[in-house]
């Protein structure tokens, strides 16, 4: 048995503020190692599994552990288009929500809806908890897609078929498919944002897995981290920034009047990363071929602007949401459906953290050092 030696009030503890630093856990998912700015998922490279895969592949990847032989794909492909649907209660559950909420709010309603509409919902077991990440993973772009279409006033598209995950997607975003460039880079922006070990978001799934409770739940959970700013809500404010810049000769003034105030300028800077996300060349790229596909390099230009300056500066260098945001901007999503996009890809990467939780529970709960008024009693 581990002795853990009880907490002392007198002796001084050492903080770790935000966990920062701090080993919780193993785990075989992914590896992010900041000395080699690399990232494997289950020891593939990121940059292979995004030039090389299709999301679908990493998904299975990410859940069992391997990369799914041919007969494999083909039955988790039939699998997840044959859960795309939103049924009935879903959808009115959807044109219920204000349409002045964030899509993000939709995304965590619907999510915990779900789970109320599951008669299973309490079967932790592996086999359960993969089936219902596959069914999320399924209907989570039928979701996002209906209430984009519905901020427009348009009706939704219902999913098709015989199109794989990313072209199914755009086609119901858009009423069509869009040209091969466009659709793998959004691909690869899937493949890219599925996993990164022990974010915030994943760990609250994981903190709310601990405590035994159920699937849905913890998703929700992972949704609420992730709409933050300082998480993956970044995507959305990094392009909120550069509409606000407007012209790349702009760029360099904006951001230094930023950093004179003090202030952070979203898409840099990562917790773990001190010299570069790993996944970042592989975006920009991407972002490249859109723009130049497009011919509509203005957002790249003020990209290139931002970056130097800020890393002449400070030295600190873009995360993932730097490149995506403008990617996604192009694409012709609006702005505040960046992070549901993120939700839809990072669903594999938070449920495979969820089944692993479960299959070596330890209830998580750190302490914390009491700094408020010493005992004292009430009056009389
Ligand atoms: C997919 C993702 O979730 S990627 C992350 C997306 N988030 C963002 O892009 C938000 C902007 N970035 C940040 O706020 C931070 O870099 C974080 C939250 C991501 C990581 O932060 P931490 O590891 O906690 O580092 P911390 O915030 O303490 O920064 C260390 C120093 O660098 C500075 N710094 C870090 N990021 C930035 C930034 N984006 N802009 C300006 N300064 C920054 C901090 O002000 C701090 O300076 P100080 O020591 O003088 O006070
Ligand atoms: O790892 C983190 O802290 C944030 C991040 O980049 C991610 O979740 O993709």
């Amino acid at each position: 048995m581990n002795s853990v030696a009880a907490p002392n009030e007198t002796a001084t503890p050492t903080i770790h503020k935000g966990l920062a630093g701090v080993v919780v856990d193993t785990t075989a998912i992914s590896k992010v190692v900041p000395e080699t700015n690399s990232l494997t998922y289950r020891g593939y490279a990121v940059q292979d599994l995004a030039a090389r895969c299709s999301f679908e592949q990493v998904a299975y990847l990410l859940w069992y552990g391997e990369l799914p032989a041919d007969a494999e794909l083909a039955a988790f492909t039939q699998r997840e288009r044959a859960n795309r649907r939103i049924d009935r209660s879903t959808a009115a559950l959807l044109s219920r929500m204000p349409e002045t909420c964030h899509p993000m709010d939709v995304v965590r309603t619907a999510i915990s809806f779900l789970g109320t509409e599951d008669p299973a919902e309490d079967d932790s077991s592996p086999e359960a908890n993969l089936d219902k990440a596959l069914r999320m993973l399924a209907v989570l772009p039928t979701i996002v897609a209906a209430d984009m279409r519905r901020r427009r006033g348009l009706d939704p598209i219902a999913p098709h078929h015989g199109l794989g995950y990313a072209e199914n997607f755009l086609n119901m975003c858009f009423g069509e498919v869009p040209d091969r460039v466009i659709v793998r880079a959004f691909e690869k922006s899937m493949v890219l944002y599925a996993e990164h070990s022990f974010n915030a978001s994943t760990f609250a799934a994981r903190v709310v897995t601990s405590t035994q409770s159920d699937i849905y739940s913890a998703v929700t959970a992972a949704i609420g981290a992730l709409k933050g700013s300082l998480h993956g809500g970044a995507n959305e404010a990094v392009m909120y920034d550069m509409i606000e810049i407007d012209r790349p000769e702009r760029a360099s003034e904006w951001l230094t009047s930023k950093l004179d105030r003090r202030e952070k300028v979203m898409g840099f800077g990562h917790r773990v990363y001190k010299n570069g996300d790993s996944r970042v060349p592989t975006m920009k790229e991407a972002l490249t071929e859109v723009s130049r596909h497009l011919g509509d390099t203005r957002w790249l230009q003020i990209y290139g602007e931002l970056e130097t300056v800020m890393v002449e500066r400070t030295g600190i260098k873009p995360n993932l949401d730097f490149p995506t945001g403008p990617a996604y901007h192009l694409m012709g999503f609006e702005i505040d459906s960046f992070t549901p996009i993120f939700v839809m890809s990072r669903i594999t990467g938070w449920t495979a953290h969820i089944i692993e939780q479960t299959a070596a529970n330890a209830l998580i709960r750190p302490l914390s050092s009491y700094d408020g008024p010493p005992q004292r009693a009430l009056s009389a």
